[in-house]
């Protein structure tokens, strides 16, 4: 860790100013800003249509903004592209999983342990001896992120034979395997079972607990009010509260966006 980083105890792993992003006639996002502490789950909810994945897309550069500005770690970032995100430390996962399907589980998690590693291109096709000892070094790594979210038994299995759940994990492993400085999950609780999402919350919690930052979007709202230290809630791309989940549960315009009458 860097002397920078680790001298930055009070400053947000990421900060976002002012992001507004239309559609058209449609305004998206309007003025949306927050602040993530270092080792916080961070959740983003609100009702359909709030907003929540146009602001994931703009801070992992798939989307550009209309205005914003942008820190990682104190340092200005500008999301313009998603493997220059990758590079400044944020890593996400899909709301629907964007595997390579016919690959092994472990190559899935090479291919984000890559973006941190130096040979390149011609290493690669030259086959130079630092490339073999990296790749080497890449796939224990990997083995270890598998084993990490629990699903190393399926290392040589195609990543489209695993069950939904198990490929919700690996998409957790590969983003990890980039050493994030934030992992930014869109809805990873999608379609889980009961047992899934207990299962799913432990993993979180332990990625917290290991010092990572999270930044979660999920419509489970139990599971975001369990797990989260701060939410910030969007409705009509709007922010309309901000705080623990005990304060903004308790905020009449949250309850007034999930239960009154907006239509969503
Ligand atoms: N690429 C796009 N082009 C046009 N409109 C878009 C685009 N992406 C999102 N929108 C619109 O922007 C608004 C916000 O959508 P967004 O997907 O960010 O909401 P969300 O909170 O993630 O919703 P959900 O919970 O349903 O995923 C919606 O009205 C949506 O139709």
């Amino acid at each position: 860790m860097s002397s920078a980083v680790a001298s930055s105890a009070q400053v947000p792993v990421l900060r976002v100013r002012g992001v507004s992003k239309r559609f058209g006639g449609l305004q998206a996002l309007s003025d949306v800003g927050l602040a993530i502490e270092r080792g916080q789950v961070y959740g983003l909810i609100g009702p359909n249509g709030a907003g929540k994945t146009t602001f994931f897309n703009v801070i992992t550069g798939l989307y550009a903004p209309d205005s914003g500005s942008f820190e990682l770690d104190g340092q200005p970032y500008r999301p313009s592209a998603v493997h220059e995100v990758a590079r400044a430390g944020i890593a996400r996962t899909f709301q629907n999983i964007r595997l390579f399907a016919d690959m092994t589980a472990l190559e899935n998690v090479m291919v984000g342990r890559h973006v941190r590693t130096g040979s390149g291109v011609l290493g690669a096709i030259l086959r130079t001896q630092v490339f073999r000892q990296e790749e080497a070094a890449i796939a224990g790594r990997a083995r270890e992120l598998l084993e990490y979210v629990g699903i190393a038994r399926y290392a040589d299995f195609r990543a489209r034979t695993l069950s939904y759940g198990d490929q919700r994990r690996l998409e957790i492993a590969r983003a990890l395997a980039t050493d994030p400085k934030l992992i930014a999950l869109d809805e990873p609780a999608a379609g889980m079972n009961a047992t899934e999402k207990l299962q799913l919350r432990e993993l979180i919690d332990r990625i917290r607990r290991d010092g990572r930052t999270i930044l979660l979007i999920e419509h489970d709202v139990k599971l975001v009010m369990g797990l989260c230290d701060r939410v910030t809630v969007l409705d009509y791309g709007k922010l309309i509260a901000q705080g623990t989940p005990a304060e903004v549960q308790r905020d009449e315009r949250v309850i007034e966006a999930y239960l009154g009458t907006g239509g969503h």
